[in-house]
């Protein structure tokens, strides 16, 4: 296929000069996909095989905390395509050295989000080594991210779904300040444990912790922008910037709004439910 890649860059630039053109170039292919989505919600199902023999294109869209990272994972695991998080891009580049890892920290040590420019580029690099390798499909998790990523992407491919995680608040700030990596195998784990009344009378909400094996105890490190202060302000940017790529998505048919009922072992069948997709650990025990 062409490639996703050069599609996103060559569009990137296109929009410097005329958004418009690009997104209007778009629409035969905008229209296509409305009619397999269409198609899709007749049979019930809300994935399927695309048309282009690719797999699934999804987005996870939330706000820091919220569990993006976690759920687009063990997504990709199970229907075999890449999860691509810009964040762990990001955090690639500002781990090698040289000024442009200085910059990047300035940016992303203060919560602000990084150009347009910058994340396009790290994206659409991701992308051309994935089309090298034979990938089909992705999960993005932290893509797009405001308004002109999203007509860009729209631009260029066609996105099947876009999941919408949802927490309160009070649990997101707690998620935040407890998440920890390993510096040695790069499993993530969070040491907070939330308890919170329900919204407007709804449910508790508890949420386990999620603790490291003994091995890996000594060696947790936190990110350096998992601060009280700087996750405020990425909550802060998430409703100013990347709420309005919600309601981009919702006004395209495309968003799928998923409350978080709990802890992993909770959410993550419901998760699959809401997604008809069949729970892999129920088949098996339903073979045992
Ligand atoms: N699509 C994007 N656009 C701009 N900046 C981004 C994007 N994705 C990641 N970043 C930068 O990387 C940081 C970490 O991203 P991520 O791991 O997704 O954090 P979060 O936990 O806030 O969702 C962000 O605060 C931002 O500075």
């Amino acid at each position: 296929m062409a490639g996703i890649s050069h599609a996103i860059r060559a569009c990137a630039t296109a929009s410097r000069r005329s958004l418009s053109a690009a997104s209007a170039a778009a629409l035969p292919k905008e229209a296509a996909a409305a009619e397999v989505r269409a198609a899709a919600a007749a049979t019930g199902r809300k994935w399927r095989e695309r048309e282009d023999g690719r797999r699934v294109q999804w987005v996870f869209l939330g706000c820091p905390g919220v569990g993006k990272g976690t759920y687009a994972s063990r997504l990709s695991q199970l229907l075999d395509v890449p999860h691509i998080a810009t964040g762990d891009l990001v955090r690639e580049a500002l781990a090698s050295p040289g000024p442009f890892s200085k910059q990047l920290a300035e940016i992303v040590n203060h919560g602000k989000l990084v150009s347009d420019e910058i994340i396009i580029n790290l994206l659409s690099r991701r992308l051309e080594e994935g089309e090298e390798k034979g990938e089909l499909g992705f999960i993005l998790d932290g893509f797009p991210r405001t308004i002109r990523q999203a007509e860009i992407l729209e631009g260029v491919t066609d996105i099947d779904l876009v999941i919408n995680l949802k927490l309160q608040e009070e649990a997101l700030l707690a998620k935040c300040l407890g998440r920890r990596m390993c510096s040695q195998c790069g499993g993530n784990f969070n040491v907070a444990s939330i308890d919170i009344e329900g919204e407007n009378g709804g449910p508790r909400m508890y949420m386990p912790p999620l603790l490291p094996p003994p091995q890996c105890e000594s060696k947790l490190i936190t990110r350096a922008d998992d601060t009280e202060e700087v996750v405020k302000e990425r909550l802060r940017v998430y409703h100013d910037l990347s709420e309005p790529v919600e309601e981009f998505y919702k006004a395209r048919g495309k968003l799928l709004e998923f409350n978080l009922p709990g802890g992993i072992p909770e959410s993550w069948p419901k998760l699959l439910q809401a997604l008809n997709i069949e729970d892999p650990d129920n088949e098996r025990s339903a073979a045992a």
